[in-house]
């Protein structure tokens, strides 16, 4: 897949069949229209061509600063390439971006620039400045600038009835099995371990804990967690906290994993941890030793729904 950061970077000498949206966490809904894109340019001399956005134009026309996403742009960039995406331009959607005027976007963007054979698009879409024009203008643009305009309906987009915000809602209050129902694969976070306490060990649970430096992407609920970490491409399982630790005082949130079978020095590696289910809530213990006898129980747990 060939990434382009902007829209003006982007050059290619084949037609593209065209989509566009956020995708954020590229889910089972997503697929469906990504799957059409690719379906279209198979047997024929033109390339599919995700135009995304790097910051969520939520973030930009709402100032909802408070929104968490479920992929960081290397992420989605990481979904994308495994699904057979040939091009994938990100633009930054900043305030110039969004005051384009629809036909300036479809003549300058989609005609000059992405060579547009055939946009692909949900019934529902609206773009260009103040999203003035829906999917019959963008018809009527592709009859005067040659392209054709595939509409993904509604029965088609509510058949699958999922969207990003359902998935934040669920991994934001723990459910996580939804979520990665929705999702068709497990939720993930990717980031470095840091040094905590050094209390781990000594208890006989060692705990990797993981600082994500993506201020947007969004951590789950608090709460115990099966889990699995990818560590130099070795996949491992174990179990995960993101939590407090209020039985030894008052901390700030901290996410950590204790990794079955596993024994190394893996401080400022940069590893993958993906959420499997969730075990329990957090607690508050009397003792270390009960503590230490929760985990024993929660290792249990996750033995379980590993295998
Ligand atoms: C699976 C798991 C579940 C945990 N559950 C709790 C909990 O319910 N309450 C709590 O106070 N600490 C909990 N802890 C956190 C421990 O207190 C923590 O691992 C210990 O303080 C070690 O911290 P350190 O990595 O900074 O040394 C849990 C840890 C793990 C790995
Ligand atoms: N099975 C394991 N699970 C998690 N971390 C482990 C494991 N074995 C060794 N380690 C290493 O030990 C560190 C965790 O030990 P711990 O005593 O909890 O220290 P810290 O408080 O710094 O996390 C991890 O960051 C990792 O480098």
């Amino acid at each position: 897949m060939k990434v382009f950061n902007s829209i003006f970077d982007f050059k290619s000498d084949k037609k593209t069949v065209v989509t566009l949206g956020t995708f954020d966490g590229v889910h089972f809904g997503h697929k469906s229209i990504l799957n059409k894109l690719i379906e279209s340019t198979i047997n024929s001399d033109e390339e599919s061509l995700v135009l995304t956005f790097f910051s969520h134009p939520r973030m930009i026309l709402e100032q909802d600063s408070d929104i968490k996403l479920l992929n960081t742009i290397e992420e989605k960039a990481q979904l994308l390439k495994e699904l057979g995406i040939h091009n994938l331009v990100i633009q930054k959607f900043d305030n110039s971006f969004s005051q384009l005027l629809p036909e300036d976007f479809v003549k300058q963007v989609l005609v000059d620039i992405f060579n547009v054979k055939k946009i692909i698009i949900g019934y529902d879409h609206r773009f260009g400045k103040n999203r003035a024009a829906d999917i019959n203008d963008l018809i009527a643009f592709g009859k005067k600038y040659n392209f054709e305009v595939e509409q993904i309906s509604a029965e088609e987009i509510d058949n699958v009835s999922i969207s990003s915000t359902k998935i934040r809602t669920a991994l934001q209050s723990g459910n996580i099995k939804l979520a990665n129902e929705y999702l068709g694969y497990p939720y993930f976070i990717n980031g470095k371990v840091v040094k905590g306490k050094q209390l781990g060990r000594t208890i006989g649970y060692p705990t990797a804990n993981i600082v994500v430096s993506d201020k947007y992407k969004l951590i789950p609920a608090i709460g115990v967690y099966a889990a699995y970490a990818i560590i130099n491409d070795v996949k491992y399982y174990g179990m995960l906290n993101i939590g407090t630790n209020p039985t030894i005082g008052d901390n700030p949130l901290t996410i950590e994993m204790n990794i079955f079978d596993f024994d190394e020095d893996i401080y400022d590696q940069e590893i993958e941890i993906g959420f499997i289910d969730k075990i329990r809530n957090q607690q508050k213990f009397n003792s270390l030793d009960e503590l230490k006898l929760a985990l024993s129980k929660d290792k249990e747990f996750a033995l379980n729904v590993i295998k």
